[in-house]
């Protein structure tokens, strides 16, 4: 079967190279991620902008109230020097006063602009995180199936969770910070120099060595960041991958195994942390030793000169606290860096997967624009009497014309297959498994494109189809029934944001099971667990089917599923089955060829070909390949009730 949604055998399982460690082998199998350049900052910037456009009145707020911060922070050990300087003055008491009330005042408005500018920019952060998250989804839902069996799915929720995670952090206290740290640097190197330049250019000498070793080190923690990135996504790959095959792995006693693959893609993220931890830590630390370096540089050269000079105390405990400030910026500002380099590294990645260019069935402008063609072709619409055909000019539903199609280049899957179902035609695929059934669908839904020949539904090639159009005139039972997360209802109604109860009561009846779910504790609110691991493979089959019925599409996909069901259910889905297709154009994907006796026509598929094509009394009086096919069936049902 392949799949009419996403294949997790495609993703990935390559075969590691002989003699390599049982790590590499593990971390093989989930890709590596596509190798960065050097992206250019300012192109990521520019990347986000569109994201921050409409949020950037709170950051420009945000900004000014920074600013002020930054000038009222600076004044104070300024004005502190100027406190002490006047204990040499005879009205010292009074000046005291008054400088112990500017200060306090001044601190008071410090802390209170602190809280909206805090505010304001995380929330400037959070709603650009949120709309480029919405994006990236939304993106998702417009690639092609190929793009998803290339593409581990761990890898995609990293790019919606964490990298989204990491830019929002560089909002949040990341990028405007700077900017206020850069000012608070600028205006202390200005009060310094007019204070004393002397001491100031002591100070100033440390500069250079800590600039080269913020910038040094800036490089290491980016490439730390990236290699955590790729670790993050490798491992939510593998935990996507173990926890959706649990059962597998249970039944299978991989416990152990996987717990060894685990360790080793574990380590290899630990080890990844480390290192910008390691580097984070030791910039911290040279960048206090530098200060405290300083410090004790400027009192020794005070101690020096005022053997000539007299230093004054004020200038002292000026110069102590501008220092103790100006290191802070710039440590902050290799914090923020870090920051910067984590939400770039992660923005790079984002943008590389917008990037893709596989677009599911785009909308091409023509038929965007052409809707009087539209309505002729009539996808979806149902004509006066409520006949779910829609109404056209041609007499087919769907049609292939001599189509080739591979899923990957040089691998033929289909070989000049035709295929026609005139309206109100119910058509059944058989052959042998791997002979390209389920393919044929997938084509018709546009879910993959030919390489050669055209798919045409109700007479219009796919290619010239808008999306929507063409999927609402499917309505598809697939062999793996997929239920998110609800209710019984809610999956019927799938793809409906309001659950029209009456409906789902009416396509419950129509296929007889009704009853069946009424039972149940909750009735049709009765929970579906993740994937509806509450529900037999039966249950869901009709729930599937309910679920056709509900949508009321012109053309019924019917891939029938291959797993054993007792005779109870399998009496109930032989119901579902006819009920589901009165009244429509049907496509059965058929496995037991007791479901099919009645179809208009049966087409028999080998090796990707149509090799016959007729009613079933035909095939069998041909004595070809269906004839065959069906005495090997017949005669193991008669074993079964030998037995
Ligand atoms: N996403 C995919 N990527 C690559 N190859 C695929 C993919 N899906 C299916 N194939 C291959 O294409 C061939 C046809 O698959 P398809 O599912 O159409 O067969 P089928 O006749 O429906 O089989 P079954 O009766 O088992 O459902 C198989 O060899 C399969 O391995």
């Amino acid at each position: 079967m392949t799949t009419l949604s996403v294949d997790p055998k495609a993703n990935g399982a390559k075969a590691a190279a002989p003699g390599k460690t049982r790590a590499e082998t593990a971390l093989a199998r989930f890709h590596e991620e596509d190798r960065l350049g050097e992206g250019l900052d300012a192109n990521i910037l520019a990347g986000l902008w569109p994201f921050m456009r409409p949020h950037a009145k709170w950051l420009v707020l945000s900004l000014v109230l920074l600013l002020l911060g930054s000038g009222l922070a600076v004044l104070q050990p300024w004005l502190m020097g100027r406190t002490f300087d006047a204990f040499e003055h005879p009205d010292a008491a009074r000046t005291l006063m008054q400088m112990g009330a500017l200060i306090l005042v001044l601190k008071l408005v410090e802390q209170s602009i602190a809280f909206p500018q805090v505010y304001l920019m995380q929330l400037a952060g959070a709603r650009a995180s949120g709309d480029l998250r919405a994006h990236v989804f939304r993106f998702l839902h417009t690639r092609k199936l190929g793009f998803f069996d290339r593409t581990p799915v761990g890898r995609l929720v990293t790019r919606v969770t964490n990298d989204v995670d990491a830019i929002n952090e560089m909002f949040a206290s990341g990028t405007l910070n700077a900017i206020g740290d850069l000012v608070r640097l600028v205006l202390i190197i200005v009060v310094m120099l007019r204070r004393d330049w002397q001491l100031a250019l002591i100070t100033f000498v440390a500069v250079p060595p800590v600039a080269l070793g913020v910038m040094w080190t800036r490089r290491r923690i980016r490439d730390a960041f990236r290699e955590i990135r790729v670790k993050t996504a490798r491992m939510n790959a593998y935990l996507n991958e173990q926890i959706s095959g649990m059962a597998v792995v249970q039944a299978y006693a991989r416990e152990e195994q996987s717990a060894l693959e685990f360790d080793d893609i574990n380590e290899a993220y630990r080890q990844a942390n480390n290192r910008s931890i390691v580097f984070d830590a030791a910039l911290d630390a040279a960048i206090e030793l530098v200060q405290s370096l300083c410090i004790a540089a400027v009192l020794w050269y005070a101690g020096v000169r005022s053997l000539s000079d007299r230093v004054s105390f004020g200038t002292l405990v000026t110069f102590v606290a501008y220092i103790e400030m100006f290191f802070i910026p710039i440590r902050d500002l290799s914090a923020r860096m870090t920051q910067l380099q984590s939400a770039l590294a992660g923005a790079e990645r984002i943008f590389q997967l917008l990037d893709n260019k596989d677009e599911d069935a785009p909308v091409p402008a023509a038929a965007a624009e052409g809707q009087a063609e539209k309505k002729d072709a009539g996808f979806g619409a149902k004509d006066a009497e409520g006949d779910p055909e829609p109404r056209a000019s041609t007499s087919l539903a769907f049609e292939l014309d001599h189509v080739d199609f591979e899923y990957k280049p040089g691998v033929p899957i289909l070989r000049d297959v035709s295929i026609h179902a005139g309206k109100g035609e119910k058509i059944a695929l058989v052959g042998a498994t791997g002979a390209g059934k389920t393919t044929v669908a997938s084509l018709l839904l546009r879910l993959y494109e030919a390489k050669q020949g055209s798919v045409r539904v109700f007479g219009r090639d796919v290619r010239n189809a808008p999306r929507d159009e063409l999927r609402k005139s499917f309505a598809v039972v697939p062999q793996e029934v997929f239920l998110f997360p609800g209710t019984i209802a809610s999956n019927i109604a799938a793809g409906d944001v309001e659950v029209d109860r009456a409906r789902v009561v009416r396509a419950l009846e129509r296929i007889g099971a009704l009853d069946l779910f009424e039972r149940r504790e909750g009735g049709l609110e009765a929970k579906v667990e993740e994937r509806g691991s509450n529900f037999s493979a039966g249950e869901r089959q009709l729930i599937a089917f309910a679920r056709a019925l509900y949508r009321d599409p012109p053309i019924l996909v019917l891939d029938e599923a291959t797993a054993n069901i007792d005779s109870d259910t399998e009496a109930r889905l032989q119901k579902a089955v006819w009920a589901a297709m009165q009244g429509r154009t049907a496509l059965i994907i058929a496995h037991r060829l007791s479901t099919i006796r009645a179809v208009d026509r049966i087409v028999v598929f080998h090796k990707g070909r149509v090799v016959e094509q007729g009613s079933h009394e035909t095939l069998l009086a041909q004595g070809g390949a269906y004839a065959r096919l069906y005495q090997l069936q017949f005669s193991r049902t008669e074993a079964h009730a030998a037995e």
